[in-house]
């Protein structure tokens, strides 16, 4: 049976990468600093996905194991070194985290006389997560190992969606998803002859995919989270019947669907349909979003290449416009979720620094610029 190693055995973990690769005829390993979720997958062996619909519908998830690589480092470097396929989810500002196991894996795979070849794949929400891994990983490899990773290791990058709320369940592996999935990744960056994941779409271009995801649902959710935050709401369910943010989160989606569609010539209609169908899956009524997840590290969120401020560039650029986004990044500034450590930081920022300076520091976008003013009158006027 074929083996996959997947770092991060969370929400996507559990809930999309993992269930799929099984699907797929995959064994899969999942690799976790949380002891309880590792515990369990060892204790076993299996877990429950349940597809949240009108009817929901369990799947069970058999065959699998954990390695906590806090506690087991070796175990986990040897696991990741005899894989067919390593994937991650653990979040983009984790990926620095794993590379040193990833980095100590490929040389133990490539020290062997004929190594198989290794695809490594990071299904984060990011344009080019699994370069940004590969840039974590290749500092802590020896040259040689470098050049004989040449055409035997491969970083493809991929756009994974599948909304998989936090949640609790007496069985801590337990996970909620909704029905709908799409992972798609860069057949470009596959090494020549690979076998494909069955369930797995692999395109010749990621760019427009990436985009369409990250710039529609993610930009979309973000911007619904944010406003809805404002008004003192929990879910992204009761975001969604507010007539006021349901109005503004089609206006900030024809802004980013405008850049879409000039960039990668899409039909425009068909495009409509795909946001229509984005909003559904936001109002799915048979689970229940918290806001603060959706909002979660708005630092992140509203770095240069990410939903808000890449779309809204990009938008000036062409001469669309732009002021849905930029409100969403206003309302991304007034997210103040004490939990979250991030939302910390930018409001210290705000306190300290003023508004201008946090912006420019945190967007790249520079105080001249239309679309930074844009940001500041809009953050004046929530
Ligand atoms: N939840 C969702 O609906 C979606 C999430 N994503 C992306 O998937 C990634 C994971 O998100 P979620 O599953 O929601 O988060 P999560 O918090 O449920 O899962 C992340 C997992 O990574 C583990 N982790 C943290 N540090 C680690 C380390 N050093 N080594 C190994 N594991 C480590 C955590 O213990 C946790 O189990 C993120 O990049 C997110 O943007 C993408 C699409 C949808
Ligand atoms: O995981 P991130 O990047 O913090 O963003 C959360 C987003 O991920 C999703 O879970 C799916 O892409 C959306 O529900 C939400 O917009």
């Amino acid at each position: 049976m074929k083996k996959a190693v997947h770092f991060g055995a969370g929400n996507i973990g559990r809930g999309f990468i993992g269930l799929l690769l099984s699907q797929a005829g995959y064994q899969v390993t999942f690799v976790d600093v949380n002891d309880t979720l590792v515990g369990a997958l060892k204790k076993e062996g299996e877990y429950p996905v349940v597809l949240a619909d009108d009817q929901p519908q369990q799947i069970i998830v058999r065959g699998v194991s954990g390695i906590n690589s806090a506690m087991e480092p070796f175990e986990a470097i040897a696991a990741a070194a005899e894989a067919d396929l390593i994937t991650t989810a653990v979040g983009v500002n984790v990926l620095k985290h794993i590379a040193p196991t990833i980095a100590a894996a490929i040389s133990q795979r490539l020290a062997e006389p004929s190594p198989k070849p290794l695809h490594i794949i990071a299904c984060e929400n990011a344009i080019g997560g699994s370069t940004q891994l590969k840039e974590h990983v290749e500092p802590l490899l020896a040259r040689e190992i470098i050049q004989k990773a040449e055409g035997l290791v491969a970083f493809p990058n991929a756009a994974v969606d599948r909304i998989v709320p936090l949640q609790q369940h007496e069985n801590p592996l337990m996970v909620e998803v909704e029905p709908f999935y799409e992972w798609v990744v860069d057949a470009s960056g596959m090494l020549p002859g690979y076998i494909p994941v069955e369930g797995v779409l692999y395109v010749k271009e990621l760019s427009p995919y990436i985009e369409r995801k990250l710039f529609t649902v993610n930009t979309g959710h973000c911007s619904a989270a944010y406003r809805g935050y404002l008004k003192g709401l929990d879910t992204i369910q009761q975001a969604m019947a507010h007539q006021d943010i349901k109005d503004e989160l089609v206006q900030v989606l024809q802004e980013s669907g405008a850049v879409l569609v000039a960039k990668h010539g899409f039909d425009p209609k068909e495009h409509d349909s795909y946001i229509q169908k984005i909003l559904e899956r936001f109002r799915n009524p048979a689970l229940q979003d918290d806001i603060v997840r959706i909002g979660r590290s708005p630092i992140r969120k509203l770095s240069p290449n990410d939903r808000l401020v890449s779309p809204a560039l990009q938008a000036f650029e062409r001469g669309l416009p732009y002021q849905g986004l930029a409100k969403s990044m206003a309302a991304a500034l007034r997210f103040n979720a004490a939990e979250d450590e991030e939302a910390v930081q930018i409001q210290q920022s705000l306190r300290l620094r003023g508004l201008t300076p946090t912006i420019t520091e945190i967007t790249g976008i520079l105080e001249d610029h239309p679309v930074h003013q844009e940001i500041v009158n809009q953050y004046h006027r929530l």
